[in-house]
């Protein structure tokens, strides 16, 4: 009788990115799909064997994906667009990279799948969409290939898969299809059933079944829905034991359904639900006093290992955790298990030799972690004796954190007690402010302008690579990316944009850039976390109070701005973006971090100001995603994050314009706190969804000038005049020509030169169209017509 070690998921990428690299070549047609699919196996063998040596229990299987699990499973459930041509069989290689990136072959201009935000996290899947006769079928075999594959290794493992409750809430319905999506959750249970028993029937004994739907809000339907089909499929394959794995929040008023459901075992999430992440407060304890009283006869799975975070466990918290699950409910029927899957951290710390010996002494990624979950198995089961050592240092280290003075910073401390009200507002209201930003910018009517980046080209990442690795100087790179600023700024006098922007090339990223320049911020060589398919991010991690210690942007967008008459757009990430798109510390409420990063914004902004920059834009990507899960949660949230926006951008004159840009935005819900963050000028994520995003702003009638993106960037295809065109005739249809700007969805740095120049000069011809068309026929302000 023991408690076992388990996983819920390994990060697929490869501790240097070898899936990143492998894709991206048989993209390029320098790899083949086989070669592809040895250097996939490769990396799977690799990740089960480190988790066999770590003596994991339960180690997890199709947990591997070429791009995004969510496409894997919609293609296994035969849900594949129409669009896309799959005439039944199995779905091939290039019908799935065609739903992950879209189609331009000719005249065959095919576009991917929407992205969205996985749950709360940085991490992206593919949209599953759903048609008015929609059925589902078994059509894929990548789930009984990974499990026989680690089978012929000697590996027995459990076959991970996304439930149908959630993959039914997080799809949308298209073609015109009007039912509610949990009425098609009947029709997933018989191939649930299906995939159950022919993986019983090759010698699996558990499966995981993960429902992040079960942290969030449920409607009756679905509830009632899921009941059903989990009670089917308890009977689908006798033998097979099912876990129930839930994760990114507490269960709350989910738990009762939750541990009602026919299963073997329920993972809960013990760090996520217990009041680091955005969410009411909930102490861990209360949370696993819930779960045991609600288990009856399952077995718990107690997910005490960070999977969003790096920061080391407190061995000792866990263990008595651990132990007080096993004095109730008896060794054999606890689990301890991650958070969540570990897709969301990075690799492995050893070999991180730039990072502060005292901070990495605090981390733990995914490899990591791994020896976290072993050591507490074998503490328990064989006694706190057996990992005396590794409760010591763990003892150390929770320590060494607490004490540390290079996380405590008096002045950063003050300076957040010398905060008044008046630093969050603007001198003036944006109809006042509005008339002197006009006159001082002198923009055409519908201003064009794009989001802050250009491609970051080989010869960007090659210079930065062999600057960062000294092979070339302060000096010479500072040349070489001012040239990049140069040839950005002639080819985007050649196309004719009216706001002109620096290109962001001295930029790795968005985040991690201005933690590199923060204080309080660490950050990796390698800690490379996946963002979508082969796009990953390295995630600063935020150790200690943070302060701005020098202007990190003014260089470089002073010296664009010497090159050019027309009006250069400052560009800064927000505090909550910078928040949500870093490792956090978990010492203090988040709040307290963004409020820091917004004070070390605010001082930049002001820089800035003073150089003689008239836009600033400031990034808030991250706000929508931050959401909290449940709805209760929200508002405290909001009024945190516009309170961090106002105060890291009110600190300039009437004259001053502030942008902001936010990406993937479903914004209905959202409206007053996005009018109280009271930008100047909003850019927003529109194409994919042709605009509908902006019924939100007509309904509320937003006030302030917005940018609804007339391009999608996530994909290569170039859109055509005429696209461009419909798309601003429908913005004009609910918003006025004043309010109006031309831009694309988001930045351009995923993208090559050739067809950024060519879309953007297509966007910028849609503009010429549309000012004639303006000039004839003014928009009506909030026509009747758009309004719900
Ligand atoms: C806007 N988005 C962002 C999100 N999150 C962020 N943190 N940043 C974002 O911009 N979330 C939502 C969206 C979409 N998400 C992404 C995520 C990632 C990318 C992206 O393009 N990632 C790049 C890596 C960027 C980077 O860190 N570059 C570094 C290192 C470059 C590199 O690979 N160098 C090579 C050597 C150079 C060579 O020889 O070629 C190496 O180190 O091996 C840099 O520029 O210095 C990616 O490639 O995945 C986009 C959107
Ligand atoms: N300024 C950033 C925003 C991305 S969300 C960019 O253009 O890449
Ligand atoms: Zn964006």
């Amino acid at each position: 009788m023991s408690v076992r070690s388990t996983n819920l998921g390994f990060p697929r990428i490869g501790a240097r990115r070898e899936l990143k690299q492998a894709l991206e070549q048989h993209w390029k047609g320098a790899l083949s799909f086989h070669q592809l699919e040895q250097i996939g196996a490769q990396l799977r063998e690799r990740h089960w064997r480190l988790q066999q040596a770590r003596g994991l229990d339960h180690i997890p299987s199709n947990d591997f994906s070429f791009y995004d699990h969510i496409l894997d499973l919609s293609c296994t459930l035969g849900c594949v667009p129409r669009r896309y041509g799959w005439t039944g069989g199995p779905v091939d290689a290039a019908t799935y990279f065609a739903m992950a990136r879209g189609r331009q072959i000719g005249r065959d201009d095919v576009v991917a799948m929407e992205m969205s935000k996985w749950f709360d996290t940085n991490y992206h899947y593919l949209v599953p969409e759903f048609g008015p006769d929609q059925t589902f079928r078994l059509a894929s075999t990548k789930v009984f290939d990974e499990y026989a594959h680690a089978r012929s290794l000697g590996i027995q493992t459990r076959p991970a898969i996304v439930g149908p409750l959630t993959y039914a809430m997080i799809g949308k319905t298209v073609d015109g299809a009007d039912y509610c999506r949990s009425s098609l959750i009947p029709g997933l249970v018989p191939v649930y059933a299906e995939i159950f028993e022919r993986l019983r029937s090759m010698g699996a004994d558990w499966v995981q079944i993960d429902e992040p739907a079960l942290s969030l809000d449920l409607p009756l339907p679905y509830r009632e829905a899921c009941t059903a089909a989990y009670a089917q499929l308890a009977t689908a394959a006798p033998g097979l034991r099912i876990l129930l794995a839930t994760y990114f929040d507490s269960l709350r008023d989910n738990a009762p359904l939750a541990f009602s459901l026919p299963v073997d075992a329920v993972h809960i999430d013990l760090c996520r639900g217990s009041g680091q992440a955005n969410t009411e407060s909930n102490d861990l304890e209360r949370l696993l006093e819930e779960a045991l009283a609600l288990v009856g006869s399952k077995t718990l799975s107690l997910g005490l290992i960070d999977g969003r975070n790096i920061w080391r466990n407190d061995l000792a918290a866990s263990l008595k955790h651990i132990e007080w699950a096993v004095a109730r409910l008896g060794a054999d029927r606890v689990m301890i298990a991650p958070s969540c899957s570990l897709l969301h951290t990075p690799v492995d710390l050893e070999g991180e030799d730039q990072l502060d010996r005292q901070v990495k002494r605090w981390l733990a990624f995914a490899i990591q972690k791994l020896d976290e979950i072993a050591t507490l198995a074998k503490g328990v089961n064989r006694g706190r004796v057996s990992i005396a050592a590794a409760l010591a240092e763990s003892d150390a280290v929770v320590e060494d954190r607490r004490t540390s003075a290079r996380i405590h910073d008096p002045r950063v401390q003050q300076r957040l007690r010398d905060i008044a009200p008046s630093m969050k507002a603007r001198s003036s209201s944006f109809v006042e402010r509005n008339p002197v930003q006009r006159s001082v910018l002198n923009l055409p009517l519908l201003p064009t302008t794009t989001i802050g980046s250009f491609p970051q080209t080989a010869v960007i990442r090659k210079a930065r690579a062999a600057f960062k690795r000294g092979e070339m100087d302060e000096a010479e790179y500072r040349d070489q990316m001012r040239a990049e600023i140069r040839d950005a700024i002639d080819r985007q006098h050649r196309l004719g944009l009216d706001v002109l922007v620096h290109g962001e090339a001295e930029r790795n990223d968005m985040v991690e850039y201005f933690g590199e320049q923060l204080e309080g911020f660490a950050f990796t060589g390698n800690g490379w976390v996946q963002s979508y398919g082969s796009r990953c991010v390295k995630p600063p991690i935020i150790f200690g109070d943070v302060s701005r210690p020098r202007p990190m942007t003014v260089e470089w967008t002073t010296y664009a701005q010497s090159l050019t008459r027309k009006v250069m757009k400052g560009m800064l990430s927000g505090p909550i973006t910078i928040l949500q798109w870093s490792f956090v510390r978990d010492d203090q409420p988040r709040r307290m971090t963004s409020r820091q990063i917004a004070l070390a914004i605010r001082d930049e902004v002001a820089d800035l100001e003073r150089a003689g920059i008239r836009i600033i834009q400031i990034d808030e990507a991250a706000l929508r995603e931050g959401l909290p899960l449940r709805r209760a949660d929200w508002k405290r949230w909001l009024d945190g994050a516009v309170d961090d926006f106002r105060l890291a951008a009110c600190a300039v004159e009437d004259r001053t314009q502030i942008h902001t840009h936010m990406c993937y935005s479903e914004f209905n819900d959202i409206m007053p706190a996005i009018a109280a963050m009271d930008a100047d000028v909003i850019s927003i994520e529109t194409s994919r969804s042709h605009m509908q995003l902006l019924d939100a702003f007509v309904d509320w009638r937003y006030p302030n000038e917005i940018g609804p993106g007339v391009y999608d960037i996530h994909s290569a295809r170039v859109p055509t005049v005429d696209e461009m065109v419909a798309l601003l005739r429908k913005a004009r249809s609910v918003l006025t020509d004043e309010q109006l700007w031309i831009n694309p969805d988001c930045g351009l740095k995923t993208r090559d030169w050739p067809e950024v120049e060519q879309a953007l000069a297509n966007m910028v011809a849609a503009a010429e169209v549309v000012r004639k068309e303006s000039s004839t026929a003014p928009a009506q302000l909030f026509p009747a017509s758009a309004r719900r």
